[in-house]
């Protein structure tokens, strides 16, 4: 179902005059018996920074996981309504989930290399998906670590552990690691929260170089970070979306009173 043919009590949460590339429609997810995410509707806009705020708790990071089913596999996962991945449901059976992770990144909060050198980080997605020329796996490492504004510091060490490298390049790495198979979207969790504060810079200046390519969702604690780089922001409180709009609406202007009161600081 395309976003024409949606009900309209969806259509606050729909972006207009935008490419979407995720339409997820009345979503509710339950770990066992407690429900985490309730009957969200939401569009993510093609090649923008959509954040995810909201106070601990609230689900950001299972929505976030639930778009490349890192979330659906673990057993007592239930999950009801629809996501629509370029129209296509990433629940549908024959979907395979590798082939949706291939298309749908994963950054983490925590940097997590492979305990392998920093050319065999790179390397090891395309070798996965066939490629085997050694001539073809260095320009794709040479392309993602360039991609990822780290190519100047690593040049003269590929062959190092990636683990001799500092908390910030180790992200930049593993930001590098995931364009290597040539995403359409990255997912982040929090991923500047291990990070110093000029390390975190340059990680949101590189997110928004790549949103020339790439779609990004990006879930963040630092509503100064969401402000400083998302195009559009999404507000989510005890497992409910409560506002989508553009990011300076929602933080000059919020419609919202609960989203006002936490970007006020009244709570969370
Ligand atoms: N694997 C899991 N098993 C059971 N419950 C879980 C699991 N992961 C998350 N939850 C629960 O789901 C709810 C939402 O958690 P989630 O991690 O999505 O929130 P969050 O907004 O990302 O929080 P934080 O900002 O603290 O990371 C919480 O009540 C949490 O306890």
């Amino acid at each position: 179902m395309g976003v024409a043919m949606m009900d309209k009590k969806f259509v606050s949460n729909i972006v207009e005059n935008d490419e979407y590339i995720f339409n997820i429609e009345d979503f509710n997810l339950w770990y066992g018996s407690n429900q985490a995410i309730y009957g969200v509707n939401l569009t993510i806009p093609k090649n923008k920074i959509t954040a995810v705020i909201g106070p601990s708790g609230c689900g950001k990071s299972t929505l976030l996981k639930t778009l490349n089913r890192m979330n659906d596999m673990i057993p007592g996962v239930k999950t009801s309504g629809q996501i629509l991945y370029q129209d296509q449901d990433i629940f549908r059976k024959k979907q395979m989930v590798e082939e949706l992770r291939t298309q749908v990144g994963m950054v983490f909060q925590k940097p997590n290399p492979f305990p392998k050198s920093i050319y065999e980080n790179i390397a090891y997605g395309p070798r996965i998906h066939g490629i085997k020329k050694k001539k073809i796996l260095d320009e794709i490492v040479e392309k993602s670590l360039r991609g990822a504004a780290i190519w100047d510091e690593v040049k003269d060490r590929l062959n190092q552990n990636a683990y001799s490298l500092s908390g910030g390049q180790q992200q930049r790495v593993c930001i590098a690691r995931c364009l290597a198979i040539e995403p359409n979207v990255l997912l982040m969790d929090e991923p500047t929260s291990a990070l110093d504060p000029i390390s975190t810079l340059k990680i949101e200046e590189l997110i928004k170089d790549l949103k020339d390519k790439y779609t990004i969702i990006i879930v963040t604690h630092n509503m100064q970070q969401a402000a400083r780089i998302s195009d559009k922001t999404a507000f989510m409180l005890n497992g409910e979306l409560v506002e989508f709009t553009d990011t300076d609406t929602l933080f000059s202007n919020p419609k919202d009173k609960r989203t006002e009161d936490y970007i006020t600081g009244r709570f969370g």
